[in-house]
């Protein structure tokens, strides 16, 4: 095993800080030197490509050289901070519905089938080498109530490489028998051997790729004690495990989660009564809060997932995502597939900065505006934000992915821009300026590019997929 030099352009998101707007740079021609075990170990930011080949030629240990051409640049790994494995096959369909119809109607009937732990691999092999193949290098999945199957996606997911979060679905009430769980006990129970499951497995293979994650798919499908239950059971392990959950997407949910719950003043009350709002915990959706939920969401930083497209597609609403920024809530963003229709956070980003349009649009022009991100369109900085830094704090791993720097992982894209990747709709502009080049490259790459764009895909690098692998 040796080392890797990648040499070429490359995109950095920044750090978020409240004094300044969310940015990130562009290195023209940057050395990304990466440990056998996937780690940065050094980046010179500015490095002239004869020094570097220079330096090459002196080394006499093997390292591989990886470099970039000029139109192809290395940024990190997209953060699907939410999606769900099992509605894959329902994607696209269903466009008449609202949430609750959706999930009876739609959504509940296809995840009864996972059932069959047969089914479900056939279905999750694809499932996970779309999501890998579209950029994703870390996913938030949620399973179905069904532990075989749940096992199999971490089987499959484990084989891929990719970085994952694992969960089982909980649901214990209000679905339909073919998927109700017989209790809570019974829920609680099959949560814990899939954890035991999950870090037996990374124990073994030595790799810390994938995390269990505690999965109340939202409180209407709990009862309180399955909730109570779920608490301890992401306290009993140390460090406390992940949970993730669904909050304030659709006002007929957030009414009947108010008819199950009249003790507790708020969606993100009956999460906090119950000990699951913390830093660990993924908050999907949360289109509808109020600000005494927002003031508790930062207070316990947990996170949101942004998921646009199902929020337009489900006409649940608009997200403020602005608002939450300036709250200073850890955001990332999420495909929720199938409630969104496209696998591809490419596609969320657009949708993003659609939703943030609409916003701006409905800003009454009389009120002026405040210093921040509320009611404001969101930058293509910030959009980049979302999809790689904003979704490792979201998923706590900030420390270790998001972006690039010394001591973080690989986890990275090799976009290109050129003719001979094979989408017509992403020229690269003219090279006069450099700097603006490869901005005006992430730019068209966000807005206008899909797979055929990103030749390879790396997890703690490793190639883990892209364009250039499929045969
Ligand atoms: O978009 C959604 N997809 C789901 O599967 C789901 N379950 C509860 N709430 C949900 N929202
Ligand atoms: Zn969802």
């Amino acid at each position: 095993m040796s080392e890797t030099h990648y040499y070429g352009a490359v995109i950095n998101p920044q750090e978020r800080n409240p004094r300044e707007p969310i940015s990130y740079k562009v290195y023209p021609a940057c050395l990304i030197i990466v440990s056998p075990v996937g780690q940065i170990v050094d980046m010179i930011a500015q490095s002239d490509i004869v020094d570097f080949q220079e330096k090459e030629r002196e080394r006499c240990d093997e390292a591989v050289t990886v470099i970039l051409s000029s139109d192809e640049f290395l940024m990190p790994g997209f953060i699907d901070t939410h999606t769900h494995a099992p509605q894959f096959p329902n994607l696209g369909i269903g466009q008449e519905y609202q949430l609750l119809d959706w999930l009876k109607d739609v959504t509940y009937p296809m995840e009864a089938n996972f059932a069959d732990p047969d089914f479900a691999e056939r279905t999750y092999r694809s499932v996970v080498r779309r999501i890998i193949d579209f950029g994703t290098t870390t996913c938030c999945y949620y399973g179905t109530v069904h532990l075989d199957a749940t096992k199999r996606l971490v089987d499959i997911v484990r084989d891929s490489g990719q970085r994952a979060f694992i969960g089982k679905c909980n649901m214990d009430r209000e679905v339909p028998e073919d998927n109700l769980e017989p209790s809570a006990n019974d829920s609680i129970q099959a949560t814990e051997q899939l954890i035991d499951y999950i870090q037996n497995l990374t124990q073994a293979s030595d790799s810390l790729l994938i995390h269990p994650i505690i999965t109340p798919r939202f409180a209407i499908s709990c009862t309180p004690e399955l909730l109570r239950g779920l608490s301890d059971l992401a306290e009993a392990y140390n460090p406390t495990l992940h949970i993730q959950t669904h909050i304030s997407e659709n006002l007929d949910e957030v009414a009947r989660m108010g008819e199950l719950f009249p003790g507790n003043t708020s969606y993100a009350d009956v999460y906090d009564s119950f000990g699951l709002l913390g830093r660990k915990t993924i908050l999907a959706h949360a289109v509808h809060l109020g600000d005494d939920e927002i003031d508790i969401i930062a207070k316990k930083e947990a996170g949101i997932s942004h998921c646009p497209t199902s929020n337009f597609n489900l006409t649940s609403g608009v997200a403020p995502v602005g608002k939450y920024l300036d709250a200073g809530i850890k955001i990332g963003l999420g495909t929720d597939v199938s409630g969104g229709f496209n696998p591809s956070i490419l596609n969320a980003i657009r949708h993003a900065s659609i939703a943030s349009k609409v916003i701006s649009l409905q800003h009454n022009p009389s009120d002026p505006l405040k210093p921040g991100y509320n009611n404001r369109k969101l930058s293509v900085a910030t959009l980049l934000y979302l999809a790689t830094l904003g979704g490792a704090q979201v998923c706590g791993l900030e420390d270790d992915i998001g972006s690039f720097a010394l001591g973080k992982s690989f986890d990275a894209l090799m976009v290109k821009v050129s003719s001979e990747a094979g989408n017509p709709g992403l020229y690269p502009g003219g090279k006069e300026d450099v700097d603006k080049y490869l901005r005006g490259m992430l730019e068209r790459f966000l807005f206008c590019g899909d797979d055929r764009n990103i030749s390879r895909v790396y997890v703690q690098g490793k190639l883990i997929g892209g364009n250039d692998c499929i045969e």
